[in-house]
């Protein structure tokens, strides 16, 4: 008989739950016991979930108040020992400060989980690392679940993932010299839950979708030898990508199970199939864990059938990897319309679909036959819906070599221009574009959204922010303006909501890091522009000021990769469909007479394939996005990008393809390290490397930014420079903005006074 499982469930709640709870920790309006309350709630209900539809286990492990990476660093004892905290008696406040920070410590460092909109936080290792051991909480979780009478699978970030995403900060030449510590310290772990009679951990081992080195390969086999010895059975979990390259390593590990990734890695099945060891499980990860679209059952049960008949009960059913990805619940989708929620599954309905497939498997396929039936209806009604092909955007692509993807002349000709044009001083001052989303911003959206308040009050109330931001950023002294973004609830989110081919959801929550989370809109069709989406917006704003205020907008690659997607055709057809709308709005700004406009591409890294022989494919059809959007524009409208949460250096001659006259980038949390890249490259155009590190509530003080700029101008010639934040403001209060930026200003100042002084002594 087949079993059924998930690599984990979504944590935040349908409502958000955590997320409430967990703010209003930090902001001491409840205490710890409410908060404490909230969590155990969330993860008897996602474990409810999970038992009612039938899984064989629950998953104990995925819950975590902030981040998994952190939880796994909590559990180990092996947090920063810069906080100086004990490792054993860690509180949750502790916790939270280690995510944070405070005015003593700078918060740990926070990346992109793979190619995911996920952040996890950077594991930070220095000789007095220790990893002998730390809270109790996972044990305590599964003992939860055990006394509800679940049967357990508990989930650990793995090892070797561990180590490979930290990030070494003294004392030690090479990650995998403190592997020996490491694996102690695992062992202690899976020592204590064989001592609690839990029968599986799952290990998550998701850098094998990597291209990994030699010495990496290598130290998977003595670490799974100690591993497994004294330890409840492990399944050893891959996913995001193929893993084919290991399959001979991954035959020889002396684990009980492997997860495999069958979604994006669909055609890896047959090469471990092959003298698959006759003892261990085989989990087939066949139900999308990063989309959101049903799944078409009959193909996924013809999958599965020769595998069981060949695995029997050694095979398991999942999705292709945890369910963190996906919004918790469509039941909770009132608005959607009925065509488009026929089409799609959030976390809930898989699980659903998980148990649907193994029960046909298992000789009950006519217990399930309805929900096999509907299935089919839906991804038959899909494929030939007529809101999916539109034969206007279809045409338009087919002549898109047709469409300069170049501007008309080259940056050097163009800044002349644009000098001659804005006339800005040296080292330029500016913002990325939001300004803090006010909880009365947001309260205001919400009242717009029921109905409490009419369309106009809701202009008036986002205009009088716009005039509030402009009034501001005068006051300060910034040369380049932004309007602060007040009309949007989401970058994303509020370009998807207007262009057509886009639907969005209610309550489609995903966490993005910690207690912040994005409502990514999926695209279903063919995309297009109705109408202009911004342009009466910069109008607005340009019309409060004589300073150049920067039109906004979201780049193709981004939109993509912060939306769920079509499946039904390749990535890079929908990224141009998108570009060919965003070049309409960015000609049109043009046209309302806005000089300068920003095409935020935070998530152009973030798109870039696991395996570096697929890097070139997207690098391709991704500039050229880009540059569809921005290229239809004359000499003297300056194009922006902005790019952030990335390491930039592998692929700066792209970023230099995509040809924007300014780009804005995140560097003051590497404290400017992630320029260097930029200036040994030498980077042609102008680039404002940011001095303000914007997740911390933290006023950089002024010298601080003179240093960064000082170590900016080692690295950039001086007529390239920009002086700006590393991101926006949206997530900062007012008071810290304010004073954050005036000091930014008054640093810029003075870098232009020392190097008026320099210029004159020379
Ligand atoms: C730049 N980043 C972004 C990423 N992905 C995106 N899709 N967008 C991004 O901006 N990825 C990388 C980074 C991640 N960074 C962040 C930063 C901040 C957030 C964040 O603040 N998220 C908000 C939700 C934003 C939103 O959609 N707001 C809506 C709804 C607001 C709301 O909750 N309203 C309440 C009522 C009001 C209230 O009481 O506060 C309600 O409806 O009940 C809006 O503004 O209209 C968050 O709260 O988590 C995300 C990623
Ligand atoms: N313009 C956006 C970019 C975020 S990456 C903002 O300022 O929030
Ligand atoms: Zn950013």
């Amino acid at each position: 008989m087949a079993k059924a499982h998930i690599l984990g469930f979504p944590r935040i709640g349908a409502q958000r739950e955590l997320k409430f709870a967990v703010e209003s920790f930090w902001r001491g309006d409840t205490g710890l016991a409410a908060l404490q309350e909230t969590g155990k709630t969330l993860r008897q209900r996602h474990w409810a979930i999970q038992a009612e539809a039938g899984l064989d286990y629950v998953a104990v492990g995925d819950f975590a108040w902030y981040d998994q990476v952190l939880n796994t660093l909590a559990l180990l004892g092996a947090v920063p020992t810069r906080f100086k905290f004990d490792p054993e008696r860690l509180t949750l406040a502790d916790y939270f400060t280690l995510a944070r920070g405070n005015p003593e410590h700078f918060a740990m460092e926070m990346t992109k989980w793979f190619d995911t909109n996920y952040h996890y936080l950077v594991p930070e290792f220095t000789a007095d690392i220790s990893f002998d051991g730390g809270v109790d909480w996972l044990f305590e979780e599964n003992a939860e679940a055990v006394a509800l009478g679940h049967a357990t699978k508990v989930t650990l970030v793995g090892p070797l993932s561990l180590l490979y995403l930290g990030k070494i900060k003294s004392g030690i030449a090479n990650k995998l010299d403190i592997l020996p510590k490491v694996i102690a310290g695992y062992q202690k772990v899976l020592q204590r839950l064989q001592d609690a009679g839990v029968e599986w951990v799952q290990i998550d081992e998701p850098i094998l979708a990597l291209e990994l080195d030699a010495a990496w390969r290598a130290a998977f086999e003595p670490t799974y030898q100690a591993l497994s010895v004294g330890a409840p059975k492990l399944l050893l979990a891959t996913y995001f990508d193929q893993v084919r390259e290991h399959s001979v390593l991954l035959r020889s590990l002396p684990v009980a199970g492997v997860h495999l990734d069958l979604v994006r890695g669909a055609g890896q099945l047959p090469g471990f199939l092959q003298d698959w060891p006759s003892e261990r499980v085989l989990s087939a990860g066949v139900v999308d864990g990063r989309n959101i679209w049903r799944t078409d059952l009959d193909s996924a049960l013809t999958l599965l059938q020769p595998l069981q008949a060949s695995l029997g009960e050694r095979l398991w059913i999942s999705a292709s990897c945890s369910l963190l990805h996906v919004p918790v619940d469509l039941a909770h989708e009132n608005k959607l319309d009925a065509e488009l929620k026929g089409w799609l599954a959030f976390a809930t309905q898989k699980v659903a679909e998980i148990t649907a497939l193994k029960r046909a498997l298992n000789g009950e396929a006519k217990a399930v036959e309805a929900q096999f039936t509907a299935a089919a209806l839906a991804v038959a009604a899909r494929k030939i819906s007529p809101r999916i092909h539109n034969p206007l955007v279809q045409k338009r692509l087919r002549q898109i070599d047709l469409i300069p993807a170049t501007r008309n002349n080259v940056f050097a000709e163009r800044i002349v221009k644009q000098q001659a044009r804005f006339k800005l001083p040296a080292f330029p001052t500016t913002n990325i574009g939001s300004f803090p989303q006010t909880a009365d911003i947001r309260q205001t959206r919400a009242q717009y959204k029921r109905g409490e308040i009419g369309h106009l009050d809701y202009l008036n109330r986002m205009r009088e922010e716009v005039r509030l931001v402009v009034q501001k950023q005068e006051e300060i002294g910034l040369d380049v303006l932004v309007h602060g973004e007040p009309e949007r609830n989401d970058m994303v989110e509020y370009f998807g909501e207007q262009l057509w081919g886009y639907a969005f959801t209610a309550n489609g929550w995903v966490q993005s890091y910690g207690s912040r989370c994005v409502k990514p809109p999926f695209i279903y069709g063919d995309v297009y522009r109705p109408e202009a989406m911004t342009v009466g917006w910069s109008q607005f704003a340009q019309s409060l000021t004589s300073k150049p205020m920067k039109g906004m907008l979201t780049g193709p690659v981004t939109m993509l990769q912060w939306s769920f997607v079509r499946d039904d055709q390749p990535r890079e057809q929908t990224a141009l469909q998108i570009a060919l709308a965003l070049r309409d709005e960015v000609v049109d700004l043009e046209k309302a007479g806005i000089g300068m406009i920003q095409i935020d591409e935070p998530a152009f890294r973030e798109g870039l394939p696991l395996k570096a022989v697929d890097w070139p494919h997207y690098l391709d059809w991704a500039v050229k996005a880009f540059r569809i959007s921005a290229c239809g524009v004359q000499d003297d409208t300056q194009i922006h990008t902005h790019m952030c949460y990335s390491e930039f250096n592998d692929i700066l001659p792209w970023i230099a393809a995509m040809d924007a006259d300014v780009i804005t980038i995140e560097t003051s949390r590497s404290d400017m390290e992630l320029l260097d890249g930029f200036g040994e490259f030498e980077y042609p155009n102008d680039i404002g490397p940011g001095v303000y590190d914007i997740h911390s509530p933290r006023v950089p003080k002024v010298e601080e930014m003179q240093r960064l700029l000082r170590k900016a101008r080692g690295v950039i010639p001086d007529q390239r420079l920009w002086v700006n934040p590393d991101c926006g403001l949206k997530t900062r209060g007012w008071p810290e903005t304010t004073t954050a930026l005036e000091n930014m200003v008054l640093a810029a100042r003075t870098l232009r006074e020392e190097v008026a002084q320099q210029e004159q002594a020379a």
